[in-house]
């Protein structure tokens, strides 16, 4: 006898509580993202030993999370806390606090450490949240991009190529002449267009931004943590310098002698938790480039006063000035205009007294873009010459309530 089969409105029954079941499992998953609690953390402002984790079951929830998946109060908790985190382990770092640091330690690896913060900071940049920022930058290179890509279009339709290592041979042909008369020389004679522009990309989280332009850009990209193969593992803070300060060319990268057109610092400074380290970052930046003299009958345009109209000046004029080399330094604009400690002012007083001189601002409701041409030791003297610090402390600029305390701390000593 044939077993009696399940009769149809019994089976649709089963189906329908099996729908309902998986209904309330995905409802469960999506509403536990897009609850109004942080994810991961919840630090307290008193002790970081009130501190409580949340992980998903199969470990730190970058494991288990898709960038798409964040939402964007999440992706903001987890990066703040990761911040203030970090903040927390440097003081502690200082005080030589061991328990105090294995605890923090533990509460950024079960928060996902690096990985998760990446992943979130990636979210943040994704189209849908408007972008990353090499965008701006390529929009503010798109001269000295549109003249490499004319000379190749030139070199392709006839002219003879450049053979293969024509442009190392540039380079490594005046390795032991490195000083600034060189450089000049550099400036004034080469065809921008025969050189890929040379970017270093520090804090990279993906190989495929708007830095890559075929034939025309050579990026090298580095990060703390590398997410991707084309990433080197890398403490910018530790990568060897390029020729002349490394004799042995540990700085050499791609067979040249390692110095850069474009360095991008985009939301890195603020990731580093410490004021004096953010200073020494910025100042080892300088050391990338070549070394610059000031451009023959250019007016020294750096100012101590930032005021808009001024500013509305150079920008209009500055499609007429070199830009390179350049820093693209990227950071969140409460940073700059609710910090007590520093303004765009501020920020421009210490990188003039760096060698930079200000090219360009873009401010949005979240970030401040900007772009700064590095003129070198030259400018740098000349800066002091005409009275500008170059000491930096913390001091309070902008006093008030609600504001935040980000603070870049530029000291006495020198350039490496
Ligand atoms: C918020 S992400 C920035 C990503 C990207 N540049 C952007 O604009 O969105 C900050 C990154 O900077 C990296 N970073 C911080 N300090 C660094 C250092 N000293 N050297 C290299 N990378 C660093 C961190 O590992 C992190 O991946």
């Amino acid at each position: 006898m044939a077993i009696p089969s399940q009769s149809s409105s019994a089976k649709s029954k089963a189906a329908q509580r099996r729908s309902a079941k998986s209904r309330t499992k995905s409802r469960a998953s999506s509403s536990s993202l897009k609850s109004t609690r942080p994810p991961l953390l919840v630090a307290s402002k008193t002790s970081t030993r009130t501190t409580t984790t949340r992980t998903s079951k199969t470990g730190p929830l970058s494991s288990s999370l898709s960038s798409s998946s964040l939402s964007s109060r999440h992706t903001r908790a987890l990066i703040n806390t990761h911040h203030l985190l970090q903040k927390r382990l440097a003081r502690a770092r200082s005080r030589g606090d061991t328990t105090e640091i294995r605890e923090i330690e533990a509460q950024l690896a079960a928060q996902g450490g690096l990985k998760a913060y990446q992943l979130a900071s990636r979210t943040g940049q994704s189209a849908e949240r408007g972008g990353d920022s090499s965008r701006v930058l390529v929009g503010w290179l798109d001269e000295e991009l549109r003249a490499r890509k004319a000379a190749l279009a030139v070199l392709r339709s006839g002219c003879p190529e450049p053979r293969q290592g024509e442009w190392r041979a540039q380079h490594t042909n005046d390795d032991d002449d490195a000083d600034g008369d060189d450089a000049e020389q550099d400036r004034n004679t080469k065809p921008t267009g025969l050189k890929p522009l040379r970017i270093l990309e520090i804090g990279a989280l993906s190989t495929r931004n708007a830095l890559n332009v075929a034939g025309v850009t050579r990026v090298r990209r580095i990060d703390l943590r590398s997410a991707d193969e084309g990433i080197e593992e890398m403490d910018f803070m530790h990568l060897p310098l390029p020729l002349p300060h490394d004799a042995e060319g540990k700085g050499r990268w791609h067979d040249e002698r390692g110095y850069y057109d474009v360095l991008s610092l985009s939301l890195v400074l603020n990731y580093v938790p410490d004021p004096k380290a953010r200073g020494a970052m910025l100042k080892r930046t300088a050391l990338f480039f070549a070394p610059q003299p000031l451009p023959h009958g250019k007016k020294d345009r750096r100012t101590k006063d930032d005021d808009r109209q001024n500013q509305r000046d150079v920008d209009a004029d500055v499609d007429a000035l070199q830009q390179l080399p350049c820093l693209f330094l990227v950071l969140p604009s409460s940073c700059l205009h609710n910090s007590r400690y520093l303004t765009p002012q501020h920020l421009t007083a210490i990188l003039n007294s760096l060698g930079y001189t200000h090219l360009h601002t873009k401010t949005t409701r979240k970030l401040h873009y900007s772009l700064w041409r590095f003129d070198g030791p030259r400018a740098r003297d000349e800066w002091i010459k005409s009275g500008g610090d170059v000491v930096f402390k913390k001091r309070e600029i902008n006093p008030g309530g609600g504001r935040n305390n980000f603070c870049i701390v530029l000291d006495d000593d020198h350039l490496e």
